[in-house]
């Protein structure tokens, strides 16, 4: 079968579907408002219904030319002469599957890892896979991961897939699957995809089926399947004109929200740097008041500290993550100490896995602990080094190496990436790097400088202070400013501290002196 449209696979479930409405008439409004393709899923119906629903709907399909996949059954598809199967990981092996359909049938596979994928893959039979789940969902019970496999999981299996492709010239066609609803569909499809890859199409369940509105909830899917998300409308390329003046004096004209979720250790500086540099600080960890704010406030960022983590404030964060992503408000990311427990690295992955962050802030330890969790980290086979201890980082590493791990985590994540240190390192992708010294070893010995270095950046964020004019924001000029500012002050301030406490008062005095006089 050539050319299938996977776009917008839905995935039948007879057990949710609402009193107003029956199964067919669910399956019948979603292909005739944009569904691409229909796999049968039935766990529960003898074999005698099962063939004489599959019947009706293949009727259904025929008329729209859209394939029927029946799930697991392949008695089932043959009798009625479906387009194709799906099996599971726990179902009928796909080698055997094929034997049984012969050359020209659809055949999908379920991977929830890349050893599954690289199964799939060194068999070669496969026409497409569902990689999933990718978020925890009420739908399936048993899957692999509570959590999900999430975009990060996804990302990895892409890249088996990829690298087939570039081996043997053959394409495994993929889709996703798990918890993908209309408030995430383009997040997905953004999150899960490599530069020279990306999925092929999105497989949903309850949002069609259990919808009231099942032809509404269908066209609307196929609709936000083709658009942008939110955050990036409004984000434009670097620009000649980014100035450190320009970018402080938009700053100081837009005095913008800095909403904290920050560690308890730095919340009392974090909030004195932002006041000094001439925006607004706000820590909450009530989850409730986070869509007024994002909701309300148009310059406003969010920053992410992962600084002294618990069960109820990664609830919270996931729940501000969410929001502020559905707003498109951008979010800056500490992931502090990420690299001292395998807990910690876990706690980032879900963090990271819930929703797009615009910029990773962490020294080199702790950049280089998330790059353990991109599509492009090679598993080393022997023991690995510690990269950090508590909340500093020991990694040795040259500034080549840092450089492209700072890449290779910008390019999975898709975000700027800041490295601090002795040397800053400001990157985007293959093409932005910029270097920032300056600062004063005496950074060193105050707790929290790399934590409200998040918070300034946060603020150069919020405020669009890019160096331009104009109304969307360049991230990566933002946070160059928000590094050299912050250098700057550092800097000054240490040429007038001999101690750390002194060098305190002065860095917040330098902070506010560089932005107001
Ligand atoms: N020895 C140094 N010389 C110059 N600048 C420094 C030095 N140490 C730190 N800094 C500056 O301090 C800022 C914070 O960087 P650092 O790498 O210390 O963060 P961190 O380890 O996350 O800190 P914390 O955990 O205390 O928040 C950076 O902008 C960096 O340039
Ligand atoms: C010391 C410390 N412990 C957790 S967060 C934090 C502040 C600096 O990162």
């Amino acid at each position: 079968m050539t050319s299938v449209d996977y776009s917008l696979y839905l995935v039948t479930d007879s057990t949710m579907i609402p009193e107003s409405s029956t199964f067919l008439k669910q399956v019948e409004d979603a292909i005739n408002n944009g569904a691409t393709l229909i796999q049968l899923r039935e766990k529960k119906l003898s074999t005698l219904e099962f063939i004489e629903r599959a019947n009706k709907v293949h009727e259904l399909t025929k008329k729209k030319g859209i394939p029927l996949i029946i799930n697991d059954r392949i008695d089932v598809a043959l009798a009625i002469d479906a387009e194709g199967v799906h099996v599971g990981q726990d179902d009928m092996p796909a080698s055997i599957a094929r034997k049984l359909l012969g050359p020209n049938k659809i055949l999908g596979v379920t991977c929830s890892n890349e050893k599954e994928a690289k199964v799939v893959v060194d068999e070669g039979i496969a026409d497409y896979v569902g990689l999933g789940t990718v978020y925890k969902t009420n739908t399936k019970k048993d899957v692999k991961d509570p959590e999900g496999t999430g975009p990060i999981g996804i990302r990895r299996m892409l890249q088996v897939l990829s690298q087939y492709q570039k081996k043997n010239g053959k394409k495994i066609y993929s889709v996703a699957i798990g918890g993908i609803n209309h408030s995430n569909a383009s997040k997905v499809l953004y999150q899960c995809s490599l530069p020279d890859y990306s999925l092929d199409g999105l497989a949903v369940v309850s949002c069609i089926m259990a919808n009231e509105n099942a032809a509404k909830a269908t066209s609307d899917l196929a609709e936000l399947i083709k658009s942008k998300p939110e955050w990036l409308k409004n984000i434009s390329t670097s620009s000649s004109e980014a100035k450190l003046e320009n970018k402080i004096k938009t700053l100081i004209e837009t005095k913008p929200l800095v909403h904290h979720i920050t560690n308890n250790v730095v919340k009392n500086f974090s909030a004195n740097v932002t006041l000094a540099i001439g925006a607004s600080p706000i820590m909450s960890e009530l989850a409730k008041e986070y869509e007024e704010f994002a909701s309300a406030i148009p310059s406003l960022a969010l920053l992410v500290n992962l600084g002294t983590p618990s069960n109820d404030l990664m609830d919270i964060f996931k729940h501000a993550i969410r929001v502020y992503n559905k707003y498109g408000k951008h979010i800056v990311f500490d992931p502090v100490a990420c690299g001292a427990s395998k807990e910690r690295l876990e706690s980032s992955r879900q963090l990271l896995n819930t929703g797009q962050i615009s910029v990773i802030k962490g020294n080199v330890g702790e950049i280089s602990s998330i790059w353990k969790l991109t599509s492009t980290y090679q598993k080393p086979s022997g023991d690995e080094k510690s990269l950090m201890q508590g909340v500093d980082s020991i990694a040795e590493l040259s500034e080549e190496q840092i450089v492209q791990i700072g890449r290779e985590v910008s390019i999975d994540f898709k975000v700027v990436v800041v490295i601090t240190g002795v040397t800053n390192y400001v990157i985007e992708g293959l093409d932005s790097l910029q270097k920032v010294k300056g600062g004063h070893p005496l950074m060193g010995y105050i707790t929290g400088t790399g934590c409200s270095l998040g918070s300034t950046i946060a603020a150069f964020v919020a405020a669009k202070a890019d160096g331009t004019s104009k109304p969307t924001v360049n991230i990566f000029d933002a946070a160059v400013g928000a590094v050299e500012l912050y250098n700057i002050a550092g800097f000054k301030a240490g040429e007038v501290s001999k101690t750390p406490g002194t060098f305190m008062t002065n860095f917040i005095d330098q902070l506010y002196s560089c932005t107001h006089i």
